[in-house]
C-alpha cells in the first residue's frame, strides 16, 4: 500500500482474544473473532445473541468503525448482524461486541476464535446542526422511494 497507514490501537479485554485481522493486504475490513473462552454459543434459527470479541479499540479521531457481516457466513448459514453496520464511535473504549442473528434454517454454533464479523474504519464528518425554515433547492426535491421508476 502506498498511502500512509494510520494505527488502530487495540487492547485485549480478555487474554484469549484475537486481534482484529486483515486477511489480505488491502482488505477493507479487519476480521473480528468471537471471544468465548467459556465455550461455544448456539444460535437457534431466528435467534440473536450479543457475542463478545474480547478486544477494545481506539478508532482514529475523525473516523468511525463499522461492524459488518461476513459474506461467506451470510451465504452459507444465513448469519447476519442485526444492526449492520454496527457503529463504533471513536470515543468508545469498551469491548467490541457483535449482535449476531441466525437467519438460516439450521442452528449455528459460534466457536471461540471464529471470525464472525469485520471492522471497517471509515471517515466521518461532524456537522453542526443548524435549524432553518427553508432548505437549499435541489434537483431531486422531495422525490424518493422509487420516484425514478424501476
Ligand atoms: O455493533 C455494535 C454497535 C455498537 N457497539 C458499541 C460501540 C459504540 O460506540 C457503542 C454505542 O453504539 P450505538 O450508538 O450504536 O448504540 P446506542 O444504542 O445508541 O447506545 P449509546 O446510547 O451508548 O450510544 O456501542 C458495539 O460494540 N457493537
Ligand atoms: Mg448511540
Amino acid at each position: 500500500m502506498s498511502h500512509v497507514q494510520p494505527t488502530l490501537l487495540v487492547r485485549k479485554v480478555h487474554p484469549q482474544a484475537e486481534l482484529p485481522r486483515r486477511m489480505s493486504a488491502e482488505a477493507a475490513g479487519m476480521d473480528l473473532a468471537a471471544c468465548l473462552p467459556d465455550g461455544p454459543v448456539e444460535l437457534a434459527p431466528g435467534e440473536r445473541r450479543l457475542i463478545p470479541t474480547g478486544v477494545a479499540v481506539a478508532i482514529p479521531s475523525g473516523h468511525e468503525g463499522q461492524v459488518r457481516p461476513r459474506s461467506g457466513l451470510a451465504l452459507r448459514h444465513g448469519l447476519s448482524i442485526v444492526n449492520a453496520p454496527g457503529t463504533i464511535d471513536a470515543d468508545y473504549r469498551g469491548e467490541l461486541k457483535v449482535i449476531l442473528v441466525n437467519l438460516g434454517a439450521a442452528p449455528f454454533v459460534v466457536a471461540h476464535g471464529e471470525r464472525i464479523a469485520q471492522l471497517v474504519v471509515a471517515p466521518v464528518v461532524f456537522p453542526a446542526v443548524v435549524e432553518v425554515q427553508d432548505l437549499p433547492a435541489a434537483a431531486r426535491g422531495d422525490g424518493g422511494f422509487g420516484s425514478t421508476g424501476v
